[in-house]
């Protein structure tokens, strides 16, 4: 069933629909991946070293010179870090090292200077704004319904008690399942741009399962061969918008959530609102710098059950304000759907000897999700979660 979209709702927002939006969420850490230092011994130099000073009396120290990383490395800093359409995947990262290391606390994100996007996330992010600059009549051609969740509306279609997020949507599959009759015709260029978007994210979600599986001490292969390899791995694309709002404050653009599936790749239009959940006692929200041509990488479910935890899923949600239009273009990255997941043997092991999840195809998977008419937090991974001391649910 159609919703009304959040300008026709603006003007006629209840208190019932602001009451909606008042959730307590339990805390939870997230964390960010950062790029590693290590220099490769066959590369490294001997810089002159500053003798001691009764060597040098009378000389100046030699000034120390800032460690630049070598561009070799530049691919394992997924977040900030310059993207390369095209670069084939697993063409790296030898020298990734474990992740713990390169794992920080977020809030501490590096800022750089601003730079032009890459042609294709640019283009991207204006065949999308294009589709939700088109009137009222002509997205509803696309409208999606309580069964074919592909298409333009609104999740609030599935029960008409659940909180409204104040976001209209585009959903579609990408990739070899893609059901091109929920894809805009207009603009012209909408498919082929956003079919080369989504090729291009995949491939860079593959080269970062081999990053990720590298940092936990294993094989290049075995995190992308765990959830059904490369060529058979599932994508959808969401486009959010989210028009201004003359209260935010008692309102959320998305409610706090984990992504079900391996990793999500967030494009933003330069406005803020993603929040990010710290994994911890305070449980504190941490807004996401809308750096215009940085990818956000958001762990999944399906990572933290395939790895027994050792990556963790990120709560996050949207927060909406009344002075500027926001949009967001998410790719999904999701196991194949027949393939069944669940912690692998070697994370078992590596975890303590526990399996702390059961196992399942993403399709069993996504069926919990439309039968819980969606998430909320992590309460999809809890049921999944084979024992109750497992971290909690948040
Ligand atoms: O709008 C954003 O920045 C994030 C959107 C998101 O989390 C989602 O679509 O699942
Ligand atoms: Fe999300």
């Amino acid at each position: 069933m159609f919703a009304p979209a959040p300008q026709e709702r603006c003007h006629q927002k209840s208190n019932e629909h602001v009451r909606h939006h008042h959730r307590h969420e339990p805390s939870r850490r997230h964390d960010r991946v950062a790029g590693s230092r290590r220099t490769s011994p066959r590369t490294r130099r001997r810089r002159p070293q500053n003798p001691p000073p009764h060597l040098r009396p009378h000389q100046p120290p030699i000034p120390r010179r800032r460690r630049r990383s070598h561009p070799r490395h530049r691919h394992v800093r997924p977040h900030h870090d310059q993207y390369h359409p095209g670069q084939p995947p697993h063409t790296s990262p030898r020298h990734a090292g474990p992740p713990l290391r390169r794992v920080q606390p977020l809030g501490h994100l590096p800022h750089r200077q601003p730079r032009r996007p890459p042609e294709v996330l640019a283009s991207a992010m204006s065949v999308s704004r294009h589709f939700f600059s088109l009137p009222a009549s002509v997205k509803r051609r696309y409208a999606n319904n309580p069964v074919m969740l592909e298409g333009y509306g609104s999740r609030m279609g599935l029960d008409p008690n659940a909180t409204l997020d104040w976001n209209d949507y585009l959903f579609h599959r990408l990739r070899t399942r893609a059901d091109h009759s929920k894809w805009p015709r207009q603009p012209e260029d909408y498919r082929d741009v956003v079919t080369r978007y989504g090729d291009e994210i995949v491939a860079l979600c593959g080269r970062l399962l081999a990053v990720l599986s590298s940092g936990l001490g294993l094989p290049e292969n075995t995190l992308v061969e765990a959830f059904g390899g490369e060529p058979e791995l599932g994508a959808t694309f969401r486009v959010n918008f989210y028009p201004k709002c003359p209260e935010p404050e008692a309102a959320l653009g998305l409610s706090p959530h984990s992504d079900p599936g391996i990793l999500a790749v967030v494009q933003q239009n330069g406005v803020s609102g993603l929040e990010v959940k710290r994994i911890g006692e305070d449980g504190a929200w941490f807004r996401v710098p809308p750096v215009e041509d940085a990818l956000v990488v958001i762990v999944g479910d399906q990572m933290e059950i395939a790895t027994n935890g050792a990556y963790k899923s990120a709560v996050h949600r949207t927060a909406v304000n009344w002075e500027r239009e926001r949009m967001s273009m998410v790719v999904f990255v999701t196991p194949e759907g027949e393939k069944v997941i669940g912690p692998l043997e070697e994370m078992v092991e590596m975890t303590g000897g526990e399996r702390n999840f059961d196992e399942m195809s993403f399709n069993d998977h996504r069926k919990l999700i439309v039968r819980a008419l969606g998430v909320q937090g992590k309460s999809i991974l809890a049921t999944r979660a084979s024992k109750t001391q497992y971290p909690p649910t948040n």
